[in-house]
């Protein structure tokens, strides 16, 4: 993907008000949704039972926070009018459409909250506060995604020939700086070059976000239990967890050695650049699968199968069938990312429970959202390595579309976590701020469509991952 200057059609391209007024209107529905679920949070807007302004003190948190619901929920309705009318004479049909229907649901909503207030009613009418709040939320994220692809759709890089035929020319293909790389690797000797290299097999670079998962589904379950979380069921979980991603991440390297060499990406890799040999690898891949089975086997059965059906999915089900065939290879093959979530919580409880499936559910979620945007940046290099990456296959446009759709997904998936757990005010704000920061980025990345933006989206979503992980492991057991 080149600067946006390389694939111009049109010249004009229309205020980017509108866009800013839409993504102001979603952080803030995003707001009041993850406040109505956050169950502190929740309480405390629930404590002004009179309508529309509260009779106590702005001195007590919960007349405050009751008092910022309402004054954020009218800002909101605002922004939304405001995008509206600034944006209605450039935006599509269905978009004035789904404007229509949130200016139109928005007075209900507020009405529903008003019931609620005061007269103190729970249960459905609450729930249906809530599920209206997420509808609009809805509403919006699918505008704002199709406004930006309305916008943005004209710009393509795309190339004709299907991804099985633009392996054909591979090797010659391949950077020069690639192949340079390539062979100053495989030129490295000695003990620290090769444990180095047996180093990079595991890949490394993934391990701390899928720690982190893990961690967070620990955290969770430890939260339904009374004795404290053991540092032995820590120990073994992250243990299990490190060799079981570089048994997975090993068996990975083995099965791609050729499309490696093709990719300036990975064609310096141990394997690519033969710099480890292929039985080795293997023995090093089923050493680790062991260990790790033998450690997550200390916790539970439950565990032990889960962190084997990782491996598994990861290194066959991803690598050599969903990954060379599908366009959807990296949505389904999210679930090898999300497994981590399920293995933290049956470290803790032996079974699995639907806080550690909705965790797992944000995992799978967010992996589009993480990956797409390497898939943008790197598309030439996976049209060598012959893969149906999105990009490739339908376009950059409707790449760039999906990332909004997947990353508005986890920021629902996020929210359920709120309404099925004790989480408070840190997670709310930690899926609030980084959402936001991540949504900016995307919606750069539209506006921008270069290598730099897909990057900063890229390590925004690892960002976002990591700080509501961390958010969650600090929620439930320090605060
Ligand atoms: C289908 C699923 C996924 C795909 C296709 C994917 C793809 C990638 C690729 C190609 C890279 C660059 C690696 C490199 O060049 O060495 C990467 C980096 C990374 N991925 Fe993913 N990934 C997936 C899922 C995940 C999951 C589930 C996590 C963690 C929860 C994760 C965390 C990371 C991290 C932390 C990095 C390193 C970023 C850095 O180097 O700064 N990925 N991913
Ligand atoms: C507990 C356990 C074993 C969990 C598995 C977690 C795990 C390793 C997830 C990785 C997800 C993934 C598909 C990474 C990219 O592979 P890729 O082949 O697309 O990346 P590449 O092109 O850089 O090789």
């Amino acid at each position: 993907m080149n600067a946006p200057e390389s694939h111009v059609v049109s010249t004009e391209s229309p205020s980017p008000r509108f866009t800013k007024l839409l993504v102001a209107a979603l952080v803030g529905v995003y707001l009041l949704v993850v406040v109505g679920a956050t169950a502190a949070l929740a309480d405390a807007v629930r404590a002004c039972s009179t309508w529309p302004l509260c009779s106590g003190s702005i001195a007590d948190p919960q007349i405050a926070i009751a008092l910022g619901h309402r004054l954020a929920a009218a800002i909101v309705a605002g922004l939304i009018v405001a995008a509206t009318v600034v944006g209605w004479s450039q935006a599509t049909t269905r978009v004035k459409r789904t404007l229509g229907f949130v200016l139109a649901l928005y007075p209900i909503q507020i009405g529903v909250g008003a019931f609620v207030a005061t007269t103190g009613v729970r249960g459905r009418l609450a729930e249906l506060h809530l599920l209206t709040g997420a509808m609009i939320f809805v509403s919006l994220a699918l505008a704002l995604a199709w406004q930006l692809e309305a916008e943005t759709g004209q710009f393509e890089a795309r190339s004709t020939t299907p991804p099985a035929d633009r392996a054909a020319h591979s090797d010659s293909s391949v950077p020069a700086s690639a192949k340079a790389v390539a062979s100053g690797r495989s030129a490295e000797t000695g003990v620290v070059a090769t444990v180095r290299a047996y180093y990079r097999l595991m890949k490394p670079r993934l391990m701390w976000l899928l720690c982190l998962v893990a961690s967070a589904g620990m955290a969770l379950a430890a939260g339904t239990k009374t004795e404290p979380l053991s540092v032995q069921t820590v120990l073994l979980t992250l243990g299990g967890g490190v060799l079981s991603i570089g048994a997975s991440g090993t068996f990975n390297h083995v099965l791609e050695r050729d499309v490696d060499r093709r990719m300036a990406r990975t064609a310096d890799r141990p394997l690519a650049t033969d710099t480890v040999g292929v039985p080795n690898a293997i023995v090093f891949g089923v050493v680790l699968t062991i260990a790790s089975i033998v450690l997550f086997a200390q916790l539970n059965a439950t565990a032990a199968l889960l962190g084997f059906g990782a491996i598994a999915f990861y290194s066959v089900v991803y690598t050599l069938v969903l990954k060379p065939n599908t366009v959807q290879n990296t949505v389904i093959g999210g679930v090898a990312g999300a497994i981590p979530a399920l293995i933290g919580w049956a470290a803790v409880t032996g079974s699995i429970g639907w806080p550690g499936f909705v965790l797992a559910g944000v995992i799978f979620l967010w992996t589009p959202a993480h990956f797409y945007n390497l898939a943008l940046a790197y598309q030439e290099d996976y049209e060598r390595g012959g893969f149906p990456m999105m990009p490739i296959v339908r376009g950059e446009s409707t790449t760039r579309k999906h990332i909004v759709y997947y990353l508005v997904a986890t920021l629902l998936a996020a929210n359920v976590l709120t309404a099925l757990t004790p989480l408070g005010w840190l997670y709310a704000s930690a899926t609030v701020s980084l959402g936001a920061v991540f949504l900016w980025t995307v919606v750069r990345l539209h506006r921008e469509r270069t290598d730099q933006a897909a990057f900063r989206a890229f390590h925004a979503s690892n960002a976002y991952l990591g700080a509501i992980l961390t958010a969650v492991i600090i929620d439930m057991m320090v605060l």
